[in-house]
């Protein structure tokens, strides 16, 4: 087995998780410690607005070079604080770090349509390597997406991994900016049993509504939205996108729900209506999706930030007809899974298998993908 460091720096950009997995890619050893480190205001907010430049910026861009700089260096202390923390609490190093990077666009063909595809997840894997020591597994998604595959989600092989010895059919669902459900069917856990795909926005709008609204990153146990009602009228007009109908595979841009969200009037909202109505729309989205699973699952279990998020959890109750429990009920850590994942990613890529299906990204068949950056000298 190998010991592997997992990054992961979601669409919330509040930070990088880090964790450290023991795996060969398909089983999984020992879980080891997990951290997270939070980016700095002034990170945080060049970030969010590389997510809008993101569409015409050069790849020399002055701006993106120092922000890809300021993040890699983000992940290489991540790196270095879990290593120590390994060292003490196991004894052990680590062989192989999996570097998801920041995705600042993701527009990958949709389904069926034969032209190319574009996802773009910034970080310089090669001065994580050098600075670490280490082979860094990178670009996990362009792959699948030249493949005319949806590039994402990718933790779904892994959820499988985790969920062999747990009921099924199972629903995973990690709601970090955006929502995406993994479904694993029952019989034997093989990858031909696995459907997965975004579910729409999660915490993403809700973010930048608590950011405009009550100068806060995210309204914080859901406090402003329990504070609201969801508003009928623009609830209405959300539900009636036609993405939501659509039929898996499909994955969304952070970005993508923004011109909806305005067009269908949720910007005249009161703060916390406007919270309200933010998250019925995220669990709105689960409802949806769970009509396009094959077969109703036992249970929802529910990772990433949303899971913390009490307003968000109770409308997700209401909307799904199974009971929904976040992921550590299971034992999982919810708030490291997506790190640990691109751990076990990292060994599935450095070993040559297959890290997407036809079932998740819509890959045309079982594809390997990512890149190693080697440590020189
Ligand atoms: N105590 C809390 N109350 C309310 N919301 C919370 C709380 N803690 C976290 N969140 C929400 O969770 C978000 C972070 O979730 P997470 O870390 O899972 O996202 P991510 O990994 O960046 O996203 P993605 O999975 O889309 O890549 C925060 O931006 C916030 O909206
Ligand atoms: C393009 C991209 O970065 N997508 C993320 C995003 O955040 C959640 C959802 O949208 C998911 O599809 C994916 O991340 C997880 C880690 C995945 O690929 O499984």
């Amino acid at each position: 087995m190998l010991r592997t460091i997992g990054l992961m720096s979601g669409t919330s950009l509040d930070g990088v998780d880090a964790a450290w997995v023991e795996t060969d890619g398909e089983a999984i050893g020992r879980i080891g410690p997990t951290l997270t480190l939070p980016y700095e205001p002034a990170l945080r907010r060049d970030l969010r607005r590389l997510l809008d430049l993101a569409g015409d910026i050069a790849a020399d861009d002055p701006f993106l070079a120092d922000c890809v700089r300021r993040l890699t260096e983000r992940h290489a202390e991540a790196v270095e604080r879990l290593r120590a923390e390994a060292a003490r609490a196991l004894g052990e190093d680590a062989d192989l770090i999996g570097f998801h990077g920041q995705t600042i666009l993701h527009r990958p063909a949709p389904p069926g349509e034969r032209r190319p595809g574009r996802t773009w997840q910034v970080g310089d894997a090669a001065w994580l390597a050098r600075q670490a020591g280490l082979p860094v597994a990178h670009d996990f998604r362009s792959a699948d997406v030249a493949a005319g595959g949806q590039g994402a989600p990718l933790v779904p092989v892994v959820h499988a991994a985790l969920a062999a010895s747990l009921p099924r059919p199972l629903a995973v669902l990690n709601l970090g900016g955006v929502g995406n459900v993994t479904w694993i069917g029952p019989g034997e856990a093989g990858h031909g049993r696995l459907i997965a795909f975004d579910t729409g926005p999660a915490n993403g709008p809700l973010d930048d509504w608590a950011r405009t609204h009550a100068q806060t990153d995210y309204d914080r146990d859901g406090l402003l939205a329990l504070a609201g009602q969801p508003d009928g009228a623009v609830l209405g007009r959300l539900m009636a996108h036609p993405w939501l109908a659509a039929p898996p595979p499909k994955s969304l841009d952070r970005l993508d729900f923004d011109r909806a969200l305005k067009e269908a009037g949720a910007g005249a909202l009161s703060p916390p209506d406007g919270a309200a109505t933010l998250v019925a729309f995220a669990a709105v989205c689960v409802a949806a999706a769970s009509r396009h699973l094959p077969e109703p699952p036992l249970q929802w279990l529910v990772a990433g930030g949303g899971r913390r998020n009490p307003a968000m959890m109770k409308a997700l109750a209401a909307a799904l007809e199974q009971p929904v429990r976040p992921v550590e009920v299971a034992g999982w850590n919810g708030d490291a899974l997506e790190a640990q994942a691109f751990g076990v990613l990292a060994a599935r890529v450095l070993r040559g298998l297959p890290i997407t299906f036809p079932g998740t990204t819509g890959a045309p068949e079982p594809l390997t993908g990512g890149r190693i950056a080697r440590p020189v000298g």
